[in-house]
């Protein structure tokens, strides 16, 4: 954005979370977001997530690599608690799976190479000489994403992610209209807090103490985005590594 008073700088916003404002050159989120607009068409395409709880999420979600969605049962050991003793790989309410079981049930798409590229540089450039500190940072190997829609009135609750096996970094990349992003710690969802604007062309990447930090997205700031890019809304990609077996 131009005019800007105070440039942004890159900043560490919390232990192990670097946000790198501009990160992405307009052409490159042009990019992105038709990368989106292909990626959200059925089969396996954009669909509105409901919660254990009943309710539905007011983003719109399409995963890439692996499906990300609530399940009745632990896919692996079939037990639908939390906890469950002896399951190599539990994963309750949520886990990963290979189909879109909660929407049209077609075969998730393939985790695209454009991502791995993206992802691959934005954790190497994040971190620059710490990599070596943060776990997964050194040769990390994405392996999904989840993009989300918001439309306006749109948020996502607090929470963490947590179905991934590996604690290697996560790769966040914000398209479109600007929003507050809410960061808390890892073991409670009371805060405090910190706070952030991420705008379009803003990365994100949170990792080593950060990784499974409480967050979310209380608000959008609707028509904030750059008209350029012919986006309604706003658009995350999130960028994980699962370490779950291909
Ligand atoms: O939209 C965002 O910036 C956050 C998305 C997120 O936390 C998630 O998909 O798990
Ligand atoms: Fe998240």
């Amino acid at each position: 954005m131009t005019g800007e008073l105070f440039p942004r700088e890159r900043r560490e916003i919390a232990p192990g979370a670097v946000l790198v404002p501009d990160w992405l050159d307009l052409e490159q989120q042009r990019e992105l977001v038709e990368a989106c607009r292909a990626w959200a068409r059925p089969p396996a395409g954009l669909r509105r997530v409901r919660l254990p709880g009943g309710a539905e999420m007011s983003v719109r979600q399409v995963c890439l690599g692996r499906h990300w969605a609530v399940v009745p049962r632990c896919p692996v050991c079939g037990v639908a608690r939390k906890t469950s003793p002896g399951c190599p790989r539990h994963s309750y309410p949520y886990a990963y799976l290979r189909t879109v079981a909660d929407g049209d049930g077609a075969p998730v798409k393939p985790f695209p190479a454009l991502l791995d590229t993206l992802a691959r540089r934005a954790v190497t450039e994040a971190y620059g000489p710490r990599l070596d500190g943060i776990p997964g940072a050194v040769g990390y190997a994405p392996d999904v994403a989840l993009v989300n829609h918001y439309g306006e009135g749109a948020r996502m609750g607090l929470h963490q992610d947590l179905e991934e096996v590996l604690d290697a970094p996560v790769v966040s990349l914000s398209l479109g209209d600007s929003c507050v992003f809410r960061l808390g710690n890892p073991v409670t969802r009371t805060g405090p807090f910190t706070d952030v604007e991420l705008r379009g062309g803003d990365l994100l990447v949170f990792g080593g103490p950060a990784r499974r930090a409480y967050h979310g997205v209380p608000r959008t700031l609707p028509g904030s985005g750059d008209p350029a890019l012919g986006l309604t809304g706003r658009l995350n990609i999130t960028v994980r590594s699962t370490g779950l077996p291909g």
